[in-house]
């Protein structure tokens, strides 16, 4: 099976310092939906593992999430693309869960739902905690520079992240590496 597991925020959306508290704040970052589209009509299942504390903090709720999340498969759709599984940790940082980033269990999660091993499955993300929780369970940590991803290189990176410009480029490589 051809997985792809991608951050939401600062990967295939604008991210912001303040959250993404709405739908009209939540944009798609240029080619982000045509490369999940692409991946997804080459037999790519594309999912997302994504941490959500704004709606611990109270920034927003459940039915806001769920619209940006109908409106993300909508765009893959109309792109004639299809989304996969989309989990989130709703919880804030001092909840002690085990699905909030840098821990491993979203990714977790995605491999019990489609029954698959995550030795070098592609995470792309943005900040430190998601290529933390790649490492967790022996997924690629894949950066990209895109939302807080240049601040995240400009920390350092452990051995073994490959990077790309953007959610674009990281599928422009994968389409071409099985061509
Ligand atoms: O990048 P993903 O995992 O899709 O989502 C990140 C968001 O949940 C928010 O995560 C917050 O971190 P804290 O949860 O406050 O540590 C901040 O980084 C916000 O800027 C960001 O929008
Ligand atoms: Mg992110
Ligand atoms: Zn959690």
């Amino acid at each position: 099976m051809k997985l792809l597991i991608l951050d939401r925020d600062g990967v295939i959306n604008e991210d912001s310092d303040a959250y993404i508290k709405s739908l009209a704040e939540w944009i798609p970052i240029p080619g982000s939906v045509e490369a999940i589209a692409r991946l997804s009509r080459a037999g790519w299942t594309v999912a997302v593992a994504t941490n959500q504390s704004g709606l611990a903090r109270g920034y927003y709720d459940e039915a806001t999430l769920a619209a940006m999340h109908a409106r993300l498969r909508q765009l893959v759709a109309e792109q004639g693309g299809e989304l996969g599984l989309i989990v989130h940790c709703p919880h804030g940082p001092d909840e002690g869960c085990a699905c909030r980033k840098p821990l491993p269990g979203l990714l977790v999660q995605i491999a019990r739902h489609y029954d698959v091993a995550l030795d070098g499955v592609w995470f792309v993300g943005d900040s430190p905690g998601d290529l933390a929780a790649a490492r967790a369970v022996a997924c690629q940590p894949v950066l990209v520079r895109s939302g807080k991803g240049e601040r995240t290189l400009a920390k350092g990176l452990p051995d073994g992240v490959k990077v790309f410009d953007n959610l674009a480029a990281v599928a422009a490589h994968l389409l071409a590496e099985e061509a």
